[in-house]
């Protein structure tokens, strides 16, 4: 009925870009903060290629840390309260934050209906579910969207940083939240649609991996990892997934 295989009790899903549609704020606001850091060094501008290779899907500060190693600049990392003008690792990460609030505050947040459907289908079908996310700023989104309701753990970017979790391509953060529902990794499904996400779930041996493809990147998300690639959840409640 939801399109998973029988032993799996618990979906642990990514937010952004596979419950709400903010993996496009969260690539224009690195992609404005970018811009102008590079456009100050003579650098070509940040492209959704990058985005997607070295940012989409991790934590805040290893998003930047990744992009710039892959442009051959390394920074200071600073620390998390340095302003967003400091030229460090978390100033950077700083400004990119406060773009992206900026967006989600004005512009709010869309989620993607045929994800609602899927977790209102869950809770109904008895499956636990978590939201997994490297984005500190997940508890606003769930709220402001109304999402929370259906969701009973939340491991999050605040969560790495307060219990020292690797994020992803690490597993980590999906490991922690089927231990906290009381599983075995084989007994979950991850839903993802960042490359750095299905990797993680091929890492942590999660029973089923269901990679999200937004963007025409079905093929690349097969390659790291994801076990079946839908456009859209609702997809796997019709039952025509491939
Ligand atoms: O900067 P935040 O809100 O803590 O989010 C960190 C990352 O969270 C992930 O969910 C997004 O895919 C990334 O684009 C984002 O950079």
């Amino acid at each position: 009925m939801l399109g998973l295989p029988p032993q799996v009790t618990v979906c642990l899903f990514d937010l952004d870009g596979v419950l709400t549609d903010t993996a496009a704020v969260h690539m224009a606001a690195w992609k404005e903060m970018f811009d102008a850091f590079l456009r100050d060094r003579g650098g070509a501008p940040f492209t959704a290629e990058d985005y997607e290779q070295y940012v989409d899907g991790k934590p805040r500060t290893d998003g930047v840390r990744d992009f710039l190693a892959s442009r051959g600049i390394t920074l200071p990392e600073g620390s998390p309260d340095d302003p967003p003008t400091a030229s460090t690792i978390n100033g950077l990460g700083n400004r990119k934050n406060d773009a992206v609030q900026h967006r989600i505050r004005t512009d709010g947040v869309r989620v993607f209906e045929g994800s609602r459907r899927y977790l209102q289908a869950a809770q109904q079908a008895g499956l636990r579910r978590a939201v997994v996310s490297s984005s500190a700023n997940t508890q606003e989104v769930l709220e402001v969207t109304g999402l929370a309701q259906y969701i009973e753990l939340r491991v999050d970017g605040v969560t790495i940083r307060t219990d020292k979790l690797r994020g992803k391509p690490a597993p980590d953060t999906f490991l922690a939240a089927a231990h906290q529902l009381g599983v075995e990794a084989s007994q979950a499904v991850v839903f993802e649609d960042a490359l750095a996400g299905v990797e993680a779930g091929r890492a942590g041996g999660f029973g089923y991996v269901v990679g999200v493809d937004r963007v025409g990147q079905a093929e690349a998300l097969r390659q790291h990892g994801a076990s079946v690639v839908v456009q859209d959840l609702a997809e796997l409640l019709d039952g025509d997934h491939r």
